[in-house]
Order: C-alpha cells, then structure tokens, then sequence
C-alpha cells in the first residue's frame, strides 16, 4: 500500500493518474522514491495503461526536489542507496512504454524539474508563484550529467547551458519560452489540457510511438546504464565533502528561517 503516490484510473479509457502527495512539500525521500518505482512498475505491466498523467494531489508543489534531509549529515552507504534510488526513478520514468503527461500544478525545481522533463509532455499551470528549472547550481552543487543530458535533450545545448550555470527557476511563461514546458494554461484547465493533450498521443499506434521514443532516449539512457556505479561513487563522494554539506546546511536553515 502506497502512502506517498496515488494511483487512479483517469476519466478516459487507458490513462491512468499518478499523484504525488508527500507533504509538506512533495520532497522526493529514499520512502517516496521507492514507492513510485513500485507504483511506476505496476502501470508499466498493466496492459490496460496507454498513458499516465503525472501531477501533485495538493496544487502548489509539483514536487521540490530531491529531499535535502536524505544528502545531509547521514553516512555514505546512506548516499549510496539514495542515489541508487534517484537513478532507478530516473530510469523508469525516462524509458516508460507508457505516454507520460506532467501536469504541472506547482514549484517544480530540480529533482522536480527532472522527473518532469522525462515525460513526453509538460503542461504547466500559468500562476507566476510557480516556477520550474534545475536550479542546483543555486545551492552550490551541480546538476549530475544525466540530469544535463535531459535537460539538453529537451531545450538544446546553449538554452541548457545558460539554465544550468545560472540555476534558473522559469515562471510560466518564460519556461513555455525556453521549451521546458510544452505549453501553460490557466490552472483551473490544467488537468482537462493535460487529458487532451494525452488523447492526441494515443491516437498514434503505441508500437509505433514506444520505438521512436526508445530510439530517441536509448543513447542518453546508456550513458547512465554503462557507468550507474561509477555514478554513485561519484555522488557519494561529492554529498561527502565538507563544503558541499556546509552549503546544503546553509541551504535548509535559509529555507527553514524563511518562515520566522
Ligand atoms: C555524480 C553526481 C554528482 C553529484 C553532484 C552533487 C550533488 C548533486 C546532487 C543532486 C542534485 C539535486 C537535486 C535536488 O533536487 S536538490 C533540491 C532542490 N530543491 C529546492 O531547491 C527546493 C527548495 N524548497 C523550496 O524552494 C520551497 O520549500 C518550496 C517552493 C518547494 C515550497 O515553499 P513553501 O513556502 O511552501 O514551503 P517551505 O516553508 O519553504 O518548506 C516547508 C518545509 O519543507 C522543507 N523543504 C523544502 N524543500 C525541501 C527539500 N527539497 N528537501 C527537504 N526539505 C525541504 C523546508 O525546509 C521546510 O521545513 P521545516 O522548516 O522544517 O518545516
């Protein structure tokens, strides 16, 4: 049973509906990634599921990220595991078989950013307090290559680039700009846009579609595939040191004082 994702069947035939639902913020925990490779395996077997459309069950935050509380003060066989976990997300939500549709109903940053960028579409809800981006460099780490690459695939080398030195986290409007969501709407028609969108998609034969997407992805995907240990060691390595810790501290008081 499934605390942290929701599963629902969607109003039309062959869609079904993922919702994030991990408060207070949708952080993405060792608990909350495993729960969604659990729940993203079950759809991708079940035969009955075309497509899925992806979004937070509260409106607000899509979902913020990576949880910082799993990278900070714990031990390397605890990055270690962690950082498996964000990788086997990463991998099933980027190879799905199925059409994958984010509607984006909230703060969408990094780890966030990420999982959006490997569905087919995004639709983003126009409400500026949203914003959208892989602004890791913010926090004074960097974005790890394969989070790079999905974000090069998506809006190109230079667009990437310019997003990822200077950690940008894009309003609606400017995301629809820079073609990091494919299109805004107002929010109360997000989840009718992201249905919409989602029929056209299956409208193509799925033998079809699933061959083009693996033959688009495949070469990004075996980046990761061919090196996931070297990866880990990688990460465990970098999260380790003392000035990254001091800056994920930093990072979290200035998030926690923001309320006080
Ligand atoms: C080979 C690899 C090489 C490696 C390089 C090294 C490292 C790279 C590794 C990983 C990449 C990182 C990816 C990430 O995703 S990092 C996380 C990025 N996320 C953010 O920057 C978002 C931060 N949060 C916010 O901006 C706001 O909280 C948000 C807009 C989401 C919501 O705002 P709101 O005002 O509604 O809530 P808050 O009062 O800010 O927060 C409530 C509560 O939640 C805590 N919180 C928020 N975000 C996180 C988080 N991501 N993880 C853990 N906890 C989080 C916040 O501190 C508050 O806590 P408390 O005060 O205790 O109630």
């Amino acid at each position: 049973m499934s605390h942290r994702v929701l599963v629902e069947a969607g109003p039309a035939a062959g869609v079904a509906v993922l919702k994030f639902r991990n408060p207070p913020v949708n952080a993405l925990s060792l608990e909350m990634l495993m729960e969604l490779v659990i729940s993203l395996e079950k759809l991708e077997n079940d035969k009955a599921v075309r497509g899925i459309v992806i979004t937070a069950e509260n409106p607000g935050i899509f979902l913020a990220g990576l949880d910082l509380t799993e990278m900070c003060g714990r031990n390397p066989a605890h990055y270690a595991k962690y950082w498996e976990a964000v990788q086997e997300l990463w991998l099933r939500l980027y190879q799905s078989s199925k059409v994958l549709v984010a509607a984006i109903n909230g703060a969408c940053p990094a780890g966030g950013c990420l999982a959006s960028l490997t569905c087919d579409y995004r639709v983003m809800a126009d409400n500026p307090k949203y914003t959208i981006g892989l602004n890791e460099t913010q926090l004074g780490i960097i974005a790890p290559f394969w989070f790079k690459d999905t974000l090069v695939n998506t809006v190109g080398h230079r667009a990437a680039e310019q997003a990822l030195q200077l950690g940008t986290l894009f309003p609606p409007a400017k995301a629809l700009q820079v073609g990091i969501v494919d299109q805004v709407v107002p929010e109360e028609q997000l989840q009718s846009a992201a249905l919409s969108v989602m029929a056209q998609w299956l409208a193509i034969p799925d033998h079809a579609r699933q061959l083009t997407k693996t033959m688009m992805r495949k070469p990004t995907v075996d980046q990761l595939v061919k090196q996931r240990e070297a990866d880990i060691q990688s990460f465990v390595g970098l999260i380790s040191q003392d000035s990254i810790q001091r800056a994920l501290q930093t990072y979290l008081q200035k998030l926690r004082q923001k309320k006080g």
